[in-house]
């Protein structure tokens, strides 16, 4: 693969190479051969089939299971097609979050990528927030039964979001192999089943709009809002008031509300300039979201909290601290990266840096700055650790219910623990020796002296 190749392919792909490479020059041999071969056959043969089929089950079984319901298969199958209430819900929420990327609004730009586009997006995610919460709680009040229905069609709302995902992603494969929007940005071809997995893509748009914005935020995270509202009203309406319950729901609602307002932020990130749009994001935002991210809330409406009123207290000032602590480091390195020439103060000092280079697709030299104190400078991905204490706090108000209510978070763990690794590949590759550097100043990557 030449050097503007690699540039261009997926994470995935460029990941790959960099690992093969690794193995050949640092260990060479029959051995280390075999090994790269072995991860081959797993990460592109084996493992997306499983994936792709494992996956949406997974969802509708736990859905049964958080209702408290016995497993059983013809009732999993009969909820999996959806009801008419669950698809009238799914149809009313796609249209009114493709409605607000269709009116007039400011945008904001995204990076650019290797292949010479740059993104646009609508800037309207705080008013689009707001404006969601308002329609829906004026549905709640004309239809007084719509959050009890929302938990009790759990099964059936997923079972329509499963299908509706599953199309976009084939109709994404499809049109990225027949009219790519950007000819530039083709991939090695793979074996199919992991080009759905990791999509094609990387900033394909559909009905005039941007397909990860869509699916990622305003689907996916404003769904979550919603759901978890929805499963609250359910379980006051079941239970009565409950402080555990409630700060469950206030800590995650301060988690997603950041996000809106945070989300021209989220257009650096790594789901937007390396992720494609394919099963993992957009079936991920679509139905993983739904249903594993809001599932400590769902679970709560079965089996009510014992957590007391002091226990919830301790639970939402750890989780206020983890997302207050998880936006600081993300807003440190945003006002490093807008600061001419990096000159910026953090924690009441000039922001100390490393200048790295790397080359750009077409090979051109270019240079870049990693923060080395402030936040960055205590661990590599700080943001992560804040992010997993805030998540243990809004999933403890299930403690003394079993594993269950701690799922999303300890789904969370592995996903950010393998995103460090991915992250940490991503920019080893790009900028070399300068990253070296940098991982010398700063050696840990989550918690100073641990890990
Ligand atoms: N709840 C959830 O499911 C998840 C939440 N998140 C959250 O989303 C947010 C964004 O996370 P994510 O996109 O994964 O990654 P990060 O925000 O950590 O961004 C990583 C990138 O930052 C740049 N970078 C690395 N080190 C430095 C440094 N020292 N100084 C300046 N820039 C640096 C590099 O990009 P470059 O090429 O520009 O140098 C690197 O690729 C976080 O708050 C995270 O916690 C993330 C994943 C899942
Ligand atoms: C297919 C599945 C096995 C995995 C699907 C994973 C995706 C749903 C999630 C992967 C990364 C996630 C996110 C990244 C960063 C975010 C910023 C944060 O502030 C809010 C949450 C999120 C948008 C988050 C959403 C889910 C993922 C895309």
């Amino acid at each position: 693969m030449s050097r503007s190749e690699e540039d261009e392919a997926p994470d995935a792909a460029a990941a790959a190479a960099a690992a093969h490479r690794k193995g050949a020059a640092g260990r060479g041999g029959a051995g280390a051969g075999a090994a790269m071969g072995l991860y081959g056959v797993v990460r592109y043969h084996l493992a997306p089939p499983f994936i792709l089929l494992a996956f949406p089950c997974a969802v509708q079984v736990l859905a049964q299971l958080g209702q408290g319901e016995p497993l059983e298969a013809r009732a999993l199958l009969v909820r999996a097609l959806g009801s008419a209430f669950a698809w009238t819900v799914v149809g009313a929420w796609v249209a009114w979050a493709w409605l607000w990327l269709r009116l007039p609004a400011r945008t904001v730009e995204g990076p650019a990528t290797l292949f010479g586009y740059t993104p646009v997006y609508q800037d309207n995610g705080v008013l689009y927030y707001w404006a969601s919460l308002v329609a829906f709680f004026t549905a709640q009040a004309l239809w007084p039964g719509l959050s009890a229905g929302l938990w009790a069609q759990m099964p059936e709302l997923l079972g329509a979001l499963n299908t509706t995902a599953l199309l976009l992603c084939a109709y994404l494969r499809a049109k990225a192999k027949r009219r790519p929007e950007h000819p530039a940005d083709r991939q090695p071809p793979r074996p199919a089943a992991y080009e759905f997995y990791c999509g094609l893509e990387l900033h394909p748009r559909l009905l005039g709009v941007d397909v990860k914005q869509l699916t990622n935020c305003r689907i996916g995270m404003m769904g979550w809002q919603l759901l978890i509202i929805a499963f609250y009203v359910a379980s006051v309406q079941r239970h009565g008031f409950s402080a555990a319950t409630l700060v469950n729901l206030l800590l995650q609602s301060v988690f997603i509300a950041k996000f809106f307002w945070w989300e021209a932020g989220y257009f650096s990130t790594l789901d937007i300039t390396l992720d494609r749009a394919g099963y993992y994001l957009c079936w991920g935002c679509l139905v993983w979201v739904p249903c594993l991210y809001t599932y400590s809330s769902y679970f709560l409406v079965a089996h009510p909290p014992s957590l007391g009123a002091w226990g919830a207290a301790g639970a939402a000032a750890l989780g206020m601290a983890g997302i207050l602590l998880n936006y600081r480091v993300d807003l440190e390195r945003q006002l490093f990266r807008a600061a001419p020439r990096g000159q910026c103060s953090l924690w009441g000092r000039p922001a100390s840096f490393l200048v790295v280079s790397y080359r750009d697709a077409a090979g051109a030299p270019r240079q870049s700055r990693l923060l080395t104190s402030g936040c960055w400078g205590v661990a590599r991905h700080l943001n992560y650790t804040f992010e997993l204490v805030g998540a243990l706090a809004w999933c403890l108000p299930g403690l003394g219910l079993g594993p269950w209510p701690f799922l999303y978070f300890f789904f969370l763990v592995v996903l950010l623990v393998h995103r460090t690794f991915r992250d940490e590949e991503k920019c080893a590759e790009k900028y070399g020796a300068g990253w070296e550097e940098y991982c010398k100043l700063v050696p840990y990557r989550l918690v100073p002296f641990v890990f």
